[in-house]
């Protein structure tokens, strides 16, 4: 069974078409890229990933969950770090955890336990006592990717995570993450910057609302770099 698997998913809002004929089945256990330019769709497909938007075209399943008719199934299997951050600065770090851990009905021990393992997980263990103020924009995310795996989800969605980061900052959560689906995490990455993608990682090309490409990066790239593939495919006039 794949971890996430999309079925000729289409939206519009109004007379725009914002995606169409999606389809792709993700890899358990594989940190794969959606890589798309501005406006490819990857926030709306996102939207309807978490169930934001209602799916009216097509079929979305979260290990084994069609999420139209079994919602809270699917969506217990997802963790979700959005564009915007959402987090309540005046809390700590631990608080926040504890918080996000009791919206999924966790609470005592084990609150403390998962709390304890998923920020050991994304290095911020140290931080647990610091107010979120007090972050830099790193951590923040950093503190937000670990919330988001409090509930032990079995794919994690990240949309554009590394916005507005230092370059350093960019890369620990790069590496994080990629750690995080060598644990066996379903990882699905939104991002239009090709630096954040190695070899090894599966990628889903989506371009003006379709799916261009979805296979490793090294095949997708060839002999090239995978910037200038991704220019090429995505180029005006082109797709
Ligand atoms: N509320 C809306 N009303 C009309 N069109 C919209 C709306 N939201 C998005 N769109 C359009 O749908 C298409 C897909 O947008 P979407 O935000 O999903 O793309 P994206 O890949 O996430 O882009 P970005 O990287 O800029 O966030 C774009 O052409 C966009 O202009």
């Amino acid at each position: 069974m794949t971890a996430l698997e999309v079925t000729d998913l289409g939206y519009s809002y109004g007379a725009k078409r914002a995606l169409d004929g999606v389809s792709f089945a993700l890899r358990p256990g594989r940190f794969t890229a959606l890589l798309g330019p501005n406006g490819a769709g990857k926030s709306t497909l996102f939207a309807l990933l978490t169930r934001l938007f209602v799916t009216r075209e097509g079929r979305i399943s979260v290990a084994g969950h069609d999420i139209a008719k079994e919602p809270r199934a699917a969506l217990s299997k997802i963790g979700v770090v959005f564009q915007q951050p959402t987090l309540d600065l005046d809390m700590t770090v631990a608080m926040n955890m504890r918080y996000f851990a009791a919206l999924h009905g966790i609470g005592g021990r084990e609150a403390a336990r998962r709390t304890e393992r998923a920020l050991a997980q994304l290095d911020m263990a140290e931080r647990a006592g610091e107010k979120i103020r007090s972050l830099n924009g790193g951590h923040r995310r950093r503190m937000e990717i670990a919330r988001a795996l409090i509930h032990d989800p079995e794919v994690l969605l990240l949309d554009e995570p590394t916005v507005g980061l230092d370059f350093k900052s960019r890369q620990a959560i790069v590496a994080h993450v990629h750690e995080l689906a060598q644990t066996g995490l379903t990882v699905f990455w939104a991002t239009h910057l090709v630096d954040e993608i190695g070899d090894g990682d599966d990628v889903v090309v989506l371009h003006r609302g379709e799916v261009l490409a979805h296979e490793p990066a090294a095949d997708l790239r060839g002999g090239r770099s995978l910037a200038e593939v991704f220019m090429e495919m995505t180029a005006e006039g082109i797709a």
